[in-house]
């Protein structure tokens, strides 16, 4: 079964409120259409897709400047959230949370990743939570969402500005394309069932031979 995207809450995200709940999409199946005028935020909704699906900030922001600017909230310091309903490959109602905090120091704004939390509802009802540092949860996304971080990152919610990848120098296309489809590690498979088939071709063989020296041995 393939995952499901159900909603997307963003607060404290670019022009997204701090205030939590400000921004709220329904993601329709089979497909859902962003439209709006320049500014309002379409981009915003694609980058926060990507943020709490991979963890990845958008190109070049390293956090700051994905942010809500704690400059135009008046404040220090800024909470940010996205909040991902979503079913997954098992068709469980599951919802990951990641929160960011911003704060305005004198030479710029620095960002810091909280912990994320993961939620699924099992068969019987029951709420599992998750609380999990960055990088667990970036494996928990792919488990849940069947779907590799190399897809998710430059095929599914590719940023506008890395749009033109597959028009990259060959070097990096090669790298892009071994990230996609897995290449070197089908090809790695490959060789251990290969090996794993002579072993197993041989082993045999050796207990044959011991097998035909005891029935020698023991006339
Ligand atoms: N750190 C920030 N704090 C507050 N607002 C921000 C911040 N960064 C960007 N913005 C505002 O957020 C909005 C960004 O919108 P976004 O780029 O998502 O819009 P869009 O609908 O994709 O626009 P376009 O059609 O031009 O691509 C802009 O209005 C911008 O001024």
């Amino acid at each position: 079964m393939s995952a499901c995207l159900e909603k997307l809450d963003i607060s404290g995200i670019r022009s997204f409120s701090p205030e939590l709940n400000q921004g709220s999409v329904e993601l329709m199946t089979p497909v859902t259409l962003i439209l709006g005028p320049n500014g309002t935020g379409k981009t915003t909704i694609i980058e926060s897709l990507r943020y709490v699906t991979t963890g990845q900030f958008p190109p070049g922001s390293k956090g700051a400047g994905f942010v809500h600017d704690p400059k135009i909230a008046h404040e220090t310091e800024v909470k940010a959230q996205v909040r991902l309903r979503f079913r997954n490959t098992q068709g469980l109602a599951s919802c990951v949370t990641r929160s960011l905090i911003a704060t305005q120091k004198p030479k710029g704004v620095t960002v810091r990743s909280l912990d994320g939390v993961f939620q699924m509802r099992a068969l019987n009802g029951e709420k599992a939570a998750i609380s999990s540092k960055c990088l667990q949860l970036d494996r928990e996304m792919v488990a849940h969402l069947g779907v590799s971080r190399a897809i998710l990152d430059n095929v599914i919610f590719c940023h506008q500005e890395d749009s033109n990848w597959p028009l990259g120098e060959s070097k990096q296309l090669k790298q892009k394309f071994e990230d996609i489809f897995a290449c070197t590690r089908y090809a790695k498979a490959l060789d251990n069932i290969n090996s794993i088939c002579k072993k197993n071709v041989i082993i045999p063989v050796i207990y044959a031979m011991i097998e035909l020296i005891y029935v020698e041995f023991s006339w």
